[in-house]
């Protein structure tokens, strides 16, 4: 049996190397497993949250039982590492349940979920030549968000601006892997400047576990900006977290119009921004619900604006396929 080992410097050249083709293919194929995932959730049993006996590490285990993709990612967390969440993601054979090859899941975490950002993004025509793209978060999330739209958007001129909160991200590798792209950076605290970016942004990525708000309904209305405005939110994981506030969120209640999110049942019990404005399943719509021929969901913001919301808190399944696919590619 061959298996293999893929570490997180090989997951993160892969897609650095990428060509805009290869990134659509593999998004793809995250919908075709959340396809999978919305038809029958069964195939995410409940993960196991876990200490070690000394209390000093933390660690998650998710499985995913299905007839395409099967196995395990383990994460542990240790405060005193300070590497954050580390771990592997285990691929499995669904017919006989052997080994096909193991994942560094720190890269692949956040490939995964900038690609799942990205999957309600694929109608570019919604967007003129100039593109403002704002990314709240300076970690390897909003790294890979900024990386994985700008190539989607490919041939136009994209300004990007990154909202930090205690220092600068460093762009060296995104400006060396992106030369046209214009980059500029803001500070949070910066009262006057961020309502305004909020506001004239065509796309924003929220890559912060944030407990206030940045993103306010109010932005969108008092500055002019965009007819159109693509927000995803995968940042906030809990009840008391909240990227964007409660007036956004309920512009789609209102309206009717649908939330995309990955899972109805795992954003309603972790995303505070849901939480708060007493968001019901039936208005949420799960990425993998998403057809060809449904167009985005979009709802009215003032006369001029048009918004599209976006809320993702991670899947197991996300992190299987991705594996897979990445075994089976760099196997070749
Ligand atoms: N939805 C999903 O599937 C997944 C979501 N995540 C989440 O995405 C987020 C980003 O992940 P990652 O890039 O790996 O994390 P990093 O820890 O590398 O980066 C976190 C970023 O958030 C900023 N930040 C932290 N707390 C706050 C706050 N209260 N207000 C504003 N900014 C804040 C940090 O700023 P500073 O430098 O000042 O600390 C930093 O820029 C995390 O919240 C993580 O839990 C991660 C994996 C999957």
């Amino acid at each position: 049996m061959d298996s293999s080992i893929i570490q997180d410097s090989q997951v993160q050249q892969h897609f650095l190397n990428a060509s805009r083709e290869q990134l659509i293919a593999y998004i793809d194929q995250l919908q075709s497993a959340l396809r999978r995932y919305s038809s029958n959730p069964v195939i995410i049993p409940p993960r196991i949250v876990s200490s070690t006996p000394d209390g000093t590490s933390t660690f998650l285990i998710m499985p995913v039982v299905d007839d395409v993709y099967c196995g395990v990612k383990s994460l542990g967390f240790s405060s005193t590492s300070g590497q954050g969440f580390v771990g592997a993601v285990v691929v499995t054979d669904s017919k006989s349940g052997s080994l096909v090859g193991v994942v560094q899941a720190k890269q692949l975490t956040a490939v995964r979920t900038a690609m799942s950002s990205c999957i309600g993004l694929r109608d570019l025509s919604l967007f003129g030549p100039s593109v403002k793209i704002t990314v709240f978060g300076t970690g390897l999330q909003a790294f890979w968000h900024l990386y994985i739209c700008c190539k989607l958007l490919q041939g136009k001129s994209i300004t990007a601006t990154i909202v930090y909160r205690s220092s600068p991200m460093d762009t060296t590798s995104l400006q060396a892997h992106l030369p046209d792209l214009t980059i500029g950076q803001v500070s949070l605290s910066d009262k006057n400047a961020v309502p305004q970016l909020v506001g004239q942004s065509d796309i924003i990525f929220g890559c912060v576990p944030s407990t206030d708000p940045t993103i306010l309904q109010e932005h969108f209305q008092n500055f002019s900006g965009p007819g159109y405005t693509y927000i995803s939110l995968i940042g906030s994981y809990k009840s008391h977290m909240h990227e964007c506030d409660t007036p956004l969120v309920e512009l789609f209640k209102t309206q009717d119009t649908k939330i995309l999110v990955d899972s109805i049942e795992h954003t309603l019990l972790e995303s505070g921004e849901l939480i708060d404005a007493e968001v019901k399943p039936t208005h949420l719509l799960e990425l993998g619900q998403l057809t060809p021929n449904t167009p985005v969901p979009k709802t009215q913001c003032g006369n001029n604006r048009k918004i599209t919301l976006c809320k993702i808190v991670g899947l197991a399944i996300m992190d299987i396929s991705m594996a897979q696919a990445l075994l089976t590619d760099l196997g070749k």
